[in-house]
């Protein structure tokens, strides 16, 4: 083998002065220019206090603007004169030593697709790369000890790992003994006695992959590739050290790739293993006391090689012209070192350590569900009935605040309306009323409270006429307000809760408490609200003004007159309730995500079959994984993409 210069080779850490004391050591790699690349570029820029001797230095992508431009600071940074004999002799090489010392050692390629990975860690017969390096250097070390070595080839792909030296290349199962110890059932350890022996196995594992699932049968598989070389350690009394060589697969933005099919899938696991494997280094490095090694094969198989004592070198590899996805990965990867800020971690690490959920158990699935109905509802009603959109605003806000209990529902003619206006002595159908004839013809009709029983409305209305407050054309009014449909709606969800009755309240208790909220909320009507004159042109925001976007608690909302009287202008207010409901929506609609069903799920604008199953699995890893709308990127959306699913579920809401 051609060995790199003594000169390069020899300088150790003694000598370097680098001090790998630190758990993880972050440095790049930029990349030679490959055939087909303009060398003109020089898109990558590197600041060096120090020279080779800099404590760290500083890398920013020069394509972007100078306003935007972002620094990120390393441990250090190759570049593309800087081939791998030197990242080994000045990275490496001192690893070795503590690795006969028994401390294991894992060094991690990662960078966009492209990058140059293979070329570091594996190389060619010209250019060894740094695992042959470093198993020449090893092998030379245990010859004189008189020990010998063994290696294990593994590939993961789509979170299952494969033995790439048994010829069926079967599935490797990570086990865990009484003690806490990892053991790879399945993965071959093969005597290594030259390296040459080695590299042509390496090389040859690496071409010789065999597709593991068929769909990958025509497409090039995206997977991590893994050496493990086991080391005797200097004495008897020491644990058995291990080097890790891990090439990761390029990281690919799947926002801006097609996210179609077993493609989706399979980059949306490369992705979040890779994230996984950044949160896991950063919580180490941090000295978080939980280290998240269970959320991927990766991480969990090198539980041992990447906690404890363990070393880890992170070399992100970066293309030299302009890369998008490098200037993705690069910041998530030195985010692996303590001195980053949170802003700077992805957000699955940001979820790590974010604050508690608010979700409140099924209720919030309830919740979520009868918005979305009221929505569809509503997208169904205003097809054929122009709706007014203030109205519908106003009724949108009683909902996502919570109000349910109150006017409930838009409804769909004319007839309704009329018998509105005839039930104008009570409170609350002159407040309806009035908001009608603001509305010019607008076909508006309000649904009386679709969660209440026949039985409830019987009872309600009974008692409001018996306290004056409902007269008997009200009464009928709001009896007739009960919808076919919405009934059918109410059954459905009946059938749908009751499969989850074990994690929700009873549909009935909660029907209770609606019906109860309803009626009390009729009864202190003329406490909170103040109806205006018939032809007031503020009657909507008065009304509006009886409703305060707040976390829906299932509570009635009681509200003072200062709010109505501290109203500032009927523009700053209808502008702070529509905050307010978008707020509320983007709360409701991640609640449905953290909780909803996978039939619920896929009703979703732009959530189908494929995105909702991934979204259980991540369920599964963490309880609420969307804590904001940019987690939606975690399932392969992009800002973009979220913005319009989002826009087009406000737009459903008046079309
Ligand atoms: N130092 C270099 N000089 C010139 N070309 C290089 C260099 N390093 C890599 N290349 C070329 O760049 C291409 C990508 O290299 P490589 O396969 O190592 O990247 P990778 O990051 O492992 O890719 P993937 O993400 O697909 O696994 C190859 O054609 C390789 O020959």
């Amino acid at each position: 083998m051609e060995t790199p210069k003594p000169d390069k080779l020899d300088r150790t850490k003694a000598d370097t002065g680098l001090n790998i004391s630190k758990k993880a050591r972050v440095i790049a790699k930029i990349r030679g220019f490959a055939d087909l690349e303009a060398e003109s570029a020089n898109w990558v820029c590197i600041q060096k206090p120090n020279g080779e001797d800099s404590d760290s230095v500083t890398v920013s992508f020069g394509e972007q603007p100078s306003s935007r431009k972002e620094c990120y600071k390393l441990d250090y940074c190759y570049e593309q004169n800087e081939g791998n004999g030197i990242i080994f002799a000045r990275e490496v090489k001192p690893l070795i030593s503590e690795v006969f010392n028994g401390i294991n050692a894992t060094i991690v390629a990662c960078g966009a697709k492209g990058s140059g990975k293979t070329r570091v860690i594996q190389g060619s017969y010209e250019e060894p790369g740094l695992a042959a390096l470093a198993v020449d250097e090893i092998l030379s070390i245990s010859e004189k000890m008189g020990k010998s070595i063994t290696i294990s080839f593994y590939e993961i792909f789509q979170d299952h790992v494969y033995d790439l030296l048994d010829p069926k290349q079967q599935e490797v199962q990570i086990l865990e003994n009484g003690q806490g110890k990892i053991q790879l059932k399945g993965l071959s350890q093969v005597p290594v006695k030259s390296i040459s022996e080695f590299q042509k196995l390496y090389i040859s594992m690496h071409n010789s992959r065999k597709p593991v699932q068929k769909i990958t049968m025509d497409l090039p598989r995206r997977s991590h590739k893994g050496l493990i070389v086991n080391v005797s350690p200097v004495s008897n009394f020491l644990p058995t050290g291990k080097m890790n060589f891990v090439d990761l697969a390029g990281y690919q933005d799947i926002r801006r790739k097609s996210t179609e099919g077993s493609i989706f899938v399979e980059n949306t696991k490369v992705n979040k293993s890779i994230y996984t494997l950044f949160n896991v280094v950063y919580a180490l490095n941090a000295n978080e006391s939980h280290v998240p090694y269970r959320e991927s094969k990766l991480t969990r198989m090198l539980q041992e090689s990447l906690g404890c004592k363990s070393k880890i070198l992170m070399l992100t590899c970066l293309s030299p012209s302009f890369c998008q996805d490098s200037m993705y990965i690069l910041p998530r990867s030195v985010s692996t070192t303590k001195t980053q800020t949170g802003s700077q971690m992805h957000s699955s690490t940001k979820k790590a350590t974010g604050v508690a959920s608010v979700v409140k158990g099924r209720y919030s699935l309830k919740f979520s569900v009868q918005v979305r109905k009221l929505f569809d509802e509503a997208i169904q009603s205003t097809k054929s009935e122009k709706m007014s959109q203030k109205v519908f605003t106003f009724l949108l806000l009683q909902w996502v605040s919570g109000n349910h209990s109150y006017v409930n529902l838009l409804g769909k003619s004319d007839r309704l309306k009329s018998k509105i206006q005839e039930s104008s002595s009570s409170d609350m159908a002159s407040t309806i009323q009035s908001l009608v004839e603001e509305q010019d013809d607008s076909p508006l009709a309000i649904v009386y409270q679709q969660e209440t029983t026949e039985s409830d409305k019987d009872s309600f209305l009974h008692t409001q006429e018996n306290q004056g407050k409902i007269t008997p054309n009200a009464d009928r009014s709001l009896k007739d307000l009960s919808l076919v449909e919405e009934r059918q709606i109410i059954d459905k969800e009946n059938n749908h809760f009751l499969i989850n009755k074990d994690m929700s309240p009873p549909l009935s208790e909660r029907l209770q408490e609606i019906s109860n909220n309803l009626k009390q909320l009729i009864s202190s009507t003329p406490q909170c609200i103040e109806i205006p004159p018939k032809n007031d042109t503020s009657n909507i925001q008065a009304c509006a003004d009886i409703v305060e976007p707040k976390t829906p608690d299932g509570s009635m909302i009681v509200y003072e007159k200062w709010e109505i009287a501290n109203m500032k202008s009927p523009w700053e207010t209808f502008n702070m309730r529509s905050s307010g409901m978008k707020n509320s929506l983007v709360q409701e609609y991640l609640k449905l995500l953290n909780t909803g069903g996978k039939e619920d799920l896929k009703r979703l604008k732009g959530i189908g079959e494929k995105r909702a199953s991934y979204i259980l699995e991540l369920r599964e890893e963490s309880p609420e994984p969307f804590k904001n709308l940019d987690d939606l990127k975690d399932i392969g959306l992009s800002a973009k993409q979220i913005k319009g699913m989002m826009k087009k579920e406000m737009e459903c809401l008046f079309n």
